[in-house]
């Protein structure tokens, strides 16, 4: 597909006129455009990858991997799937929505009232029900989907595992097993970000996806070489990451957060739309089944007290779903320490 089509056609997605950028959020801050050097790689085939990774969660939440398995044909074949759907007409685009549970969505994220210059596919990870995309071709979106995700979730499994092994802790599936679980309820994600030529001219930045945390346990996040995410460091400041188009970008999810009594950090992050070139992420969100507790692992209390109350997953989701992007959404399930 030629790079100006497919810009022609996601324009169609909003019309770039003054009135309809202004209903996004813009950072009004001037934004430093130099990437730091600060996002911690690791390489799966090195056996220093377990402590690397563990490292890499504490301090930030947040790594880069490579060597992580997932073959570059099933990745440039989905991409070029989900290039095709994103480029067809609205209007076409909308049979496979709402987003509600599941389908396309544009501009708007969650119930909220959250909005972002980002058109999207929100999908189950469950093979046993049919994803309900459209397009020209929607057998061959689909057999490129079955086939990335079964891939990306074996690499879940493996760094969940490498992060049990790094926290010795017992046994090595703990963290793995629910993901795996049949009824793991798992989400993916495509989100395609068109270029706004207007911030290209106004030297803005406009928001693409607002800050938040991801609810699940981790996030498993591949983009196109186009630059916009970025993520917030513990003084709060925000750092941008370079695109890499052939490595794979791990987050921290709330769910582990709580599972490791706050050792592992649940990275805040957000995307920046680009003013000359679109950007296309596919992220794999590993949840654990609904009847799940979410809970510190008493393996790793070692006799101090839990952060949290204790709560299912499906407690959190639902209380998540009643909150705005930016929300702190693990507030309400803080413990107030008895002092
Ligand atoms: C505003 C919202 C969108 C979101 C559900 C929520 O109420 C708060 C969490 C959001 C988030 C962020 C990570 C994933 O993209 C997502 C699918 C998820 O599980 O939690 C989205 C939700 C969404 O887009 O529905
Ligand atoms: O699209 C991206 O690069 C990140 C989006 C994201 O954080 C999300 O969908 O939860
Ligand atoms: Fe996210």
């Amino acid at each position: 597909m030629p790079h100006q089509s497919l810009e022609q056609a996601a324009r169609k997605m909003v019309l770039l006129s003054k009135a309809t950028t202004e209903q996004y959020s813009y950072i009004k801050t001037c934004m430093s455009t130099t990437f730091s050097p600060q996002i911690p790689i690791v390489d799966l085939s090195k056996p220093d990858a377990k402590n690397l990774i563990v490292k890499a969660c504490e301090e930030l939440g947040f790594f880069k991997v490579i060597n992580h398995g997932v073959p570059m044909e099933a990745i440039s074949q989905l991409e070029s799937e989900a290039l095709k759907f994103f480029s067809m007409p609205h209007i076409e685009k909308e049979k496979a929505g709402p987003p509600n549970p599941f389908g396309y969505g544009s501009k708007s994220i969650g119930h909220n009232g959250d909005v972002g210059w980002v058109e999207y596919l929100l999908l189950t990870t469950n093979q046993e029900h049919t994803f309900s995309v459209c397009g020209q071709n929607p057998e061959k979106f689909r057999c490129a989907l079955k086939i990335y995700m079964s891939s990306v979730k074996r690499m879940a499994c493996e760094i969940l595992e490498l992060m049990a092994e790094g926290l010795k802790i017992q046994p090595k599936n703990v963290f793995s097993k629910l993901v795996m679980d049949k009824q793991s309820d798992s989400v993916f994600r495509v989100n395609h970000y068109p270029a706004c030529p207007e911030l290209a001219v106004k030297g803005e930045n406009l928001i693409g996806f607002g800050e938040h945390t991801d609810p699940q346990i981790i996030s498993l996040l591949r983009s196109n070489n186009t630059s916009g995410l970025q993520i917030s460091l513990r003084d709060g400041s925000w750092i941008a990451v370079p695109p890499d188009h052939s490595s794979f970008f791990i987050n921290v999810g709330d769910s582990l957060q709580v599972m490791t009594n706050g050792r592992f950090r649940s990275v805040r992050h957000r995307v920046l739309a680009n003013g000359f070139k679109s950007r296309l992420s596919m992220i794999y969100f590993g949840g654990p089944p609904l009847s799940e507790k979410i809970a510190p692992l008493p393996s790793l209390m070692k006799g101090k007290e839990s952060l949290y109350k204790e709560f299912t997953w499906f407690e959190y989701k639902k209380s998540i779903y009643g909150s705005r992007l930016a929300d702190n959404r693990l507030g309400h399930f803080e413990r107030i320490a008895a002092s």
